[in-house]
């Protein structure tokens, strides 16, 4: 590959030089301009790997380069070098377009590891379709589908923080999972946590580490999840569930780019791309004075929804296939199952409260309980809304009535172990009765 050429953007004659050395190091070329008028004739001349822009400029701010760029050159990353504790400013150029930001007086190893994310975007660019680790695709060709495979591509190339809304089960995990594996990062790890799950006072040692000592069981020396995401991404799932206290450290984490474990004298410079989800609304959140303003505006940069399943049911049928694939290929000792017309028609019309994790779950449940090879819609048990149910078969007065209560029970059943993940505990709460009288009704209604 050709040796990198830079263009680096600053009125600053001694920044200039210094940029130029380090990148040098780097064994990356520069171009300098000290305008916005410059930097345009400079990328009239030639093709450029990487733009380092500065703030402000004698004759526009670097958001409009920002901007030009990603109109006329959006394959060119660029990245934005702010005034010292300007948060704002490197929010306003992320959302304009540029990939990422450094602030001033620059950290050389900060500008590095920059330098290096930036590069590695040419031998990613024009990648084929993401996949994660585990070779998933994001499955469905509606056009929400195609926007959101778009927006993934586009920000695999950037550093901002994104966030991603959507109900539980749409696949905001494996959106941010796509977006990690399709970008530079790709070689680093891709942590995920459920900020909802720690207890709450081993958030801040869970996420930062601690040293030996700092608190009672803290025997020896801990790493963070931040430090585990050295040079990948952070997914903080259910981001909303963190404690005010940790918010307010995670804050400093992002502004920073370095933490502090508990215990700890030293702060420690992290790069780390932050990713959150939540199925909450986070403007009610902020509302109710239950998660910092400050924070949600440094999370939510690029903010991206992640459609329920039934405002894209022509992808039903796709899916289902897919997923039958994999339980094919995963119980490989059996003969494999296909669904019946019938029960993809079912399946179409059914409105997936849980998305793409309840037509998994059906599946699965289904391929379980099937006796032949060919899945009807009947194996599917499908929930029904109470207002089917209650015109359901007990319009037909060939049905004998225990039948039809049998077929309300099970619907009732089924239904709470979707609510519940399968977990009969919770199932049998829900459905105001003793675990026992649940397992006794599963057994009689042939569910275990
Ligand atoms: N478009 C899609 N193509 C293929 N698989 C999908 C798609 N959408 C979701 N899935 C699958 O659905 C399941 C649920 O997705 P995921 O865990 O990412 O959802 P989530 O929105 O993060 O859920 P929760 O909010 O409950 O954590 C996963 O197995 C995921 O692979």
């Amino acid at each position: 590959m050709n040796k990198a050429h830079a263009l680096v953007v600053d009125d600053e004659a001694d920044i200039l030089d210094l940029l130029k050395i380090t990148l040098g190091r780097m064994d990356v070329q520069a171009t300098t301009a000290m305008t916005v008028a410059e930097a345009k004739t400079a990328l009239q001349a030639r093709r450029y790997d990487l733009c380092l822009t500065d703030m402000n400029l004698p004759d526009g701010s670097g958001i409009d380069l920002v901007r030009f760029i990603v109109e006329r050159h959006p394959d060119l990353p660029v990245a934005m070098i702010t005034a010292h504790g300007s948060m704002e400013s490197a929010v306003a150029a992320m959302k304009a377009g540029a990939f990422d930001f450094v602030s001033k007086p620059v950290d050389l190893q900060l500008l590095r590891r920059l330098v290096g994310s930036a590069l590695k975007l040419r031998t990613h660019g024009g990648a084929a379709e993401a996949r994660t680790e585990s070779g998933t695709r994001l499955l469905g060709d509606s056009p929400k589908v195609e926007e959101i495979r778009r927006l993934v591509a586009k920000l695999a190339r950037n550093q901002a923080p994104v966030f991603i809304t959507g109900e539980s089960g749409t696949g905001k995990e494996l959106a941010a999972r796509l977006i990690h594996a399709q970008g530079p990062r790709a070689e680093g790890d891709f942590v995920a946590v459920n900020c909802g799950a720690i207890p709450q006072e081993l958030v801040e040692s869970e996420l930062f580490g601690h040293k030996k000592g700092s608190f009672t069981g803290a025997v020896a020396d801990k790493e963070g999840l931040f430090q585990a995401a050295e040079g990948g991404t952070l997914f903080l799932d259910e981001v909303a569930d963190l404690p005010l206290p940790a918010q307010v450290k995670l804050l400093r984490a992002i502004q920073e780019k370095s933490v502090r474990p508990v215990g700890a004298q030293q702060e420690l410079a992290v790069d780390v791309r932050i990713i959150s989800a939540s199925h909450r609304d986070l403007n009610e959140e902020v509302e109710k004075g239950r998660f910092r303003q400050d924070l949600f505006y440094r999370i939510n940069v690029i903010e991206m929804r992640m459609p329920a399943l039934r405002e894209h049911p022509q992808d039903i049928p796709a899916l289902a296939a897919r997923i039958m694939e994999r339980i094919a290929r995963q119980h490989a000792d059996r003969e494999a199952m296909r669904l019946s017309e019938e029960a993809v028609e079912a399946l179409a019309r059914h409105p997936f409260p849980g998305n793409v994790r309840e037509l998994e779950n059906v599946l699965e449940r289904a391929t379980a309980l099937c006796d032949g090879s060919i899945i009807g819609a009947h194996d599917l048990y499908l929930p029904q809304t109470e207002a089917q149910v209650a015109v359901g078969s007990h319009a037909d007065p060939e049905v004998p009535l225990e039948d039809y209560l049998g077929e309300i029970e099970r619907h009732a059943i089924l239904k709470a172990l979707d609510d519940t993940r399968w977990n009969r505990t919770a199932a049998a709460k829900k459905l105001g009765m003793t675990l026992r009288a649940l397992r006794y009704r599963l057994a009689k209604l042939g569910i275990e």
